[in-house]
């Protein structure tokens, strides 16, 4: 049975490649949503990415993966320290979820270290750089097979 899986970026992160490398690595939200969605391919599931700078738009998207995504992989972005709406929407539709980010929030400013969902993530992948999307997408589906073998 083919998986789903969603993966959301936050604000800014269509940025990416363009500046900040030396935080955010050269690779594209393309190259990553590419890499992603092979990797999702070869592991028997299917990926639909999705970006916005809007928190709103955000949690709209997360309610619309009701009944049809098994994971979500969620780069949020700033919205990381200080989206409760976010966390609310993740929760209000009980879908279980990665968090992501490129770098790694510990190593950088005080207010990165704080995260609304990272007490309700499945697992957190940080500090991997565009390697952690591959990576929570592999972890995604392992996840979605111990769950499939549960059923
Ligand atoms: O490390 C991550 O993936 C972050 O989620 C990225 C967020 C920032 C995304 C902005 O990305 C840019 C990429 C290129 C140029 C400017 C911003 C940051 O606010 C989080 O603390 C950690």
């Amino acid at each position: 049975m083919v998986r789903s899986i969603l993966l959301i970026n936050g604000p800014n992160l269509n940025l990416l490649g363009t500046r900040e490398p030396h935080i955010y690595g050269h690779a594209t939200l393309e190259d990553i949503a590419t890499a992603a969605t092979a990797q999702a391919k070869s592991l028997g599931a299917t990926l639909v990415a999705f970006q916005s700078n809007h928190e709103g738009a955000i949690v709209d998207r997360i309610h619309e993966a009701r009944g049809n995504t098994d994971a979500i992989v969620i780069n949020p972005g700033a919205y990381t320290h200080t989206s409760v709406a976010i966390r609310d929407a993740l929760l209000g539709v009980d879908i279980p979820f990665i968090e992501l980010h490129l770098s790694n929030p510990h190593t950088r400013e005080p207010f990165r270290h704080v995260s609304y969902l990272s007490d309700k993530a499945a697992s957190i992948i940080c500090g991997m750089g565009a390697h952690g999307y591959t990576a929570a997408v592999e972890f995604a589906a392992i996840h979605l097979k111990i769950k499939e073998s549960k059923t």
